[in-house]
């Protein structure tokens, strides 16, 4: 078994004013591997990724990623530990328009050190990390790459947003629900992507997705509602 990468126990989680959403007795994430997380629409899969990215923290419990206990951590600490640790793919890519599509994959390396590093030591510059994962994400046409990141198509974007993710190596790279846009056929052509990228970067990926469809090409599938135990009896259903 490999060492675990995160370990969840005892996690209670509310949003303000509502019941509880959250009550996982314990989850753990081994490292190197990808999980394919399913639930319906609103159970709570964006919030758990929140608690897991210490954005968001637990009303009672213990979220350790890495071994540190991420409730501990001041919220400043928490943020660098978060930007060296862990990759985002999210839902409406969030690539900022005001950046070129290099800018965009090597924005992480800004804000960590740690990321900048381990890019700096696989290749000759940021910009050239950027390049050879973008090929590797099957985005290599010079005149494409000029393009701003507002002429792409949603593919195009999925791919640049993974790239961004997956600079500088993360242990762990999140990804909600990235490939609703898009058809069957590109859904897994993408997955075998990110999946390379992914094992040759060590990263574990945790993926959360309504499409049940793709949940044979994971390590392991599992149901938010499997885990929690404040999910109602509609979801059970
Ligand atoms: N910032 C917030 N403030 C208050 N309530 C929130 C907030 N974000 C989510 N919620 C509520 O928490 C519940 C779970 O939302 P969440 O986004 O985690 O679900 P989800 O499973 O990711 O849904 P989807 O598949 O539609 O993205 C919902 O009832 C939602 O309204």
């Amino acid at each position: 078994m490999q060492p675990v990468l995160i370990q969840l126990d005892a996690v209670t989680f509310a949003w303000p004013g509502q019941p509880r959403l959250l009550d996982i007795h314990s989850f753990a994430l081994y490292r190197g591997e990808r999980v394919f997380l399913k639930g319906p629409s609103g159970s709570g899969k964006t919030t758990l990724l929140g608690l897991l990215g210490g954005v968001l923290l637990p009303d009672s419990g213990s979220i350790r990623l890495l071994e540190k206990s991420l409730p501990e951590l001041s919220a400043a600490a928490r943020d660098r530990f978060r930007a060296d640790h862990t990759g985002y793919i999210f839902q409406m890519f969030n690539l900022l328009p005001y950046l070129s599509l290099v800018e965009n994959v090597t924005l992480p390396c800004r804000f960590s050190a740690v990321r900048r590093e381990r890019a700096l030591a696989r290749s000759a510059s940021l910009e050239q990390a950027a390049l050879d994962l973008l090929a590797g994400l099957g985005l290599s046409d010079p005149q494409l790459l000029r393009r701003s990141v507002t002429e792409l198509s949603i593919g195009q974007q999925q791919r640049v947003a993974a790239a961004r993710a997956l600079i500088g190596n993360p242990e762990l790279v999140i990804a909600d629900e990235p490939t609703s846009a898009l058809d069957t056929d590109s859904r897994e052509a993408f997955l075998r992507l990110l999946f390379a990228e992914c094992e040759r970067g060590g990263s574990s990926l945790l993926f959360v997705s309504h499409d049940s469809s793709l949940e044979p090409l994971f390590d392991r599938a599992l149901s938010l509602k499997d885990i929690n135990r404040a999910a109602t009896s509609r979801e059970v259903l």
